[in-house]
């Protein structure tokens, strides 16, 4: 067994540009429904009521490209001053034929360059042309992935951010390389953005579909339970609604349950042809992470990390 415990060095070997095909066609094998190209069960959820988290297990098979894994990621709403971190996760590769394992991973760098990745995918598909104006309320892990994937997949003339709190905004700003505005409030952060990520670990609406330009594409990445919310009901409702899995968000997203309203496509349709980007109109990619990317991802993660071996 192959052990890559260390997250860094899981990072090393993801790069967004070989990543991000990679998800895309996995997104449009999974919304195929053919079960020798994707089985990806919605995941299962035990809570840690102790400990105020999750933990989901996410097992994901693809009979044709022969990859076999489970991911178990530990999930929290953390308290304020808990220095922990909200996601943990690891990867297991199995050989199929066998039910031997390949390799265990790291799978916070694979969560988070992921998560950023299908986001990316997301604002490709649904954002107006000529987009400028980037937005990211939250400053924690995925908020750093999104900025690198978005920044360097894509361009835009400005990126805002917003955090609850404005230390980690501004440890933020001077963590990643290139510009970044600190907004007071997320009315300012919104107002007139073409693209707003949503990253927090809020339970209650942040953003309301008020401030929120039209035309303008929202990823909303956090609020993974049923009963937790990033986005107000006038945005739900205002939107074209998108999601990774139709399943997946009628079981866990709040605000696709708490807002009554129905997912209109998985971006998985969008990529195969079978259901319409509507660039021009409000969108909302409700993303709740799937298998299928950690399958992929492990996958490339294994093959850079063999061929690196064998080089040595
Ligand atoms: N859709 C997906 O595939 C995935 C979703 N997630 C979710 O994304 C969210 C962010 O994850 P991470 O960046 O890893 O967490 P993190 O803890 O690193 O960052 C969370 C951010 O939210 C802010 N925050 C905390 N409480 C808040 C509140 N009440 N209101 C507004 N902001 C608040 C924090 O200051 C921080 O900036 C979490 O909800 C997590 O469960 C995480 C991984 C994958
Ligand atoms: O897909 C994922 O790994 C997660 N989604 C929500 C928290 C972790």
């Amino acid at each position: 067994t192959w052990r890559l415990e260390s997250a860094r060095e899981v990072e090393s070997l993801l790069h967004y540009k070989e990543l991000i095909p990679r998800l895309e066609e996995a997104l449009g094998k999974f919304s195929s429904r053919d079960s020798v190209e994707v089985i990806q069960p919605v995941r299962s959820t035990v809570p840690l009521q102790k400990h105020n988290g999750f933990l989901g297990l996410m097992p994901t098979y693809m009979e044709n490209d022969g990859v076999l894994s489970t991911k178990l990621v530990c999930f929290y709403n953390r308290g304020a001053g808990s220095t922990l971190p909200s996601v943990s996760a690891t990867v297991l590769l199995l050989d199929p034929e066998s039910g031997h394992m390949k390799a265990v991973m790291d799978g916070e760098a694979i969560t988070s360059m992921r998560t950023a990745g299908a986001s990316e995918i997301s604002a490709k598909l649904l954002m107006r042309p000529g987009a400028e104006v980037l937005a990211i309320l939250g400053t924690g892990q995925q908020a750093l992935s999104h900025y690198n994937a978005f920044t360097e997949m894509l361009s835009f003339k400005e990126v805002r951010v917003w955090n609850h709190r404005r230390e980690g905004a501004e440890k933020f700003c001077r963590s990643v390389s290139g510009p970044v505005t600190v907004c007071g409030s997320v009315e300012e952060a919104v107002r007139g953005a073409d693209v707003i990520v949503t990253v927090t670990r809020s339970t209650e609406p942040v953003l309301c579909g008020r401030w929120v330009k039209p035309g303008a594409h929202v990823a909303a990445v956090g609020a993974c339970r049923p009963d937790w919310r990033e986005l107000d009901d006038s945005l739900m409702k205002e939107a074209v609604v998108y999601a990774d899995s139709r399943e997946g968000a009628m079981a866990e997203s709040g605000d696709v349950i708490l807002s009554g309203v129905e997912v209109f496509a998985e971006l998985g349709d969008v990529i195969n042809g079978i259901k319409p980007a509507y660039r021009e109109k409000t969108t909302v990619f409700k993303s709740l992470g799937m298998g299928v990317e950690d399958a992929v991802a492990a996958n490339l993660v294994y093959e850079q990390w063999k061929a690196k071996a064998y080089k040595l």
